[in-house]
């Protein structure tokens, strides 16, 4: 059964964890579905991960609806999250909504997500008005690292804090009914958590947070060109893939593969019926 906004909401208030994972494509999504994940997030770090981009600065509107197609086709019960991209909302509320409502009615997504505090806040209640459930995003928001100096933590400083507490709550009363906290002392998370009544999902934000977020692709061990301090590898298949591609390889070579017991047989004398050959 497909969770719903109320189950969400109603799991900080019941006092229980909320978690949720990055999913980009369908094998992965139909292997995460039925693990008890609450929300599937299709990130723009899908552009990073997945498609080879420096940043997540260039993800376009119509690659996140792409992957966000295929997560739903793979996980159809899950309540699912499309990331939306650098770009697709910071053109006024008008364009939001247009590209807001593309996740739900071309992806069958269950809510947006986007980067920003007071800035966005028109856009997220232009959103919700419009029927579009919000995930706000706060702390480090990579599709503007460049102006925080780059993938850096967040709000180390009381006004810096203080600035977070007030972005938290003003994401609220815009209508977000969760906030991401990406990149922030615990503490810090602590304390906007117990402030707002919405859920905090926390991903580098400490344990005090309402829920937690990975990429999928770090938690399995299987992105190596960065790993984030507060990446915790639940798998390390990086050396496990790399071991039966290295395998494959000697074995295709080598002739060992494939055996009989991978290949198809018919009692047909194919070499004296077509070749005139015994
Ligand atoms: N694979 C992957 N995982 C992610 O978590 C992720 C992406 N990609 N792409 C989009 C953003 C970028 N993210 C990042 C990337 C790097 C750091 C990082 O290296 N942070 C430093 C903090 C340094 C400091 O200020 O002390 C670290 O040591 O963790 C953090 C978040 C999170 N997101
Ligand atoms: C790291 C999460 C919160 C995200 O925004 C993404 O995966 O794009
Ligand atoms: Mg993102």
């Amino acid at each position: 059964m497909r969770k719903t906004l109320a189950d969400i909401k109603r799991m900080k208030v019941e006092g229980r964890k909320i978690s949720m994972l990055t999913a980009y494509d369908a094998s992965m999504s139909r292997l995460m579905s039925g693990c008890g994940v609450d929300m599937l997030l299709v990130g723009d770090s899908l552009g990073m991960v997945m498609l080879g981009y420096e940043t997540t600065v260039p993800v376009s509107m119509d690659e996140m609806i792409h992957h966000s197609r295929a997560v739903r086709r793979g996980a159809p019960d899950s309540f699912v999250v499309g990331d939306m991209p650098f770009g697709s909302y910071q053109t006024g509320e008008r364009d939001a909504v247009i590209n807001g409502t593309r996740f739900l009615k071309e992806a069958d997504c269950d809510a947006v997500k986007l980067e920003g505090g007071h800035a966005v806040c028109p856009v997220v209640k232009a959103l919700v008005t419009a029927g579009v459930p919000v995930v706000a995003h706060i702390g480090l928001t990579p599709q503007t690292a460049s102006q925080l100096g780059g993938y850096k933590v967040q709000g180390k400083d009381i006004e810096d804090g203080a600035r977070l507490v007030e972005e938290a709550k003003a994401l609220e009363s815009a209508g977000a009914f969760a906030v991401i906290l990406e990149c922030i002392p615990d503490k810090l998370a602590e304390v906007i958590t117990e402030t707002i009544a919405i859920p905090t999902i926390g991903i580098g934000a400490g344990v005090y947070c309402d829920g937690q977020v990975l990429v999928i692709n770090d938690m399995l061990g299987m992105f190596d060109k960065f790993t984030p301090k507060f990446v915790k590898k639940y798998a390390n298949l990086a050396p496990l893939i790399k071991t039966a591609v290295t395998q494959y390889d000697l074995e295709v070579k080598n002739g060992s593969y494939p055996t009989a017991d991978h290949s198809f047989t018919s009692d047909v004398d194919y070499r004296a019926a077509l070749l005139n050959k015994k």
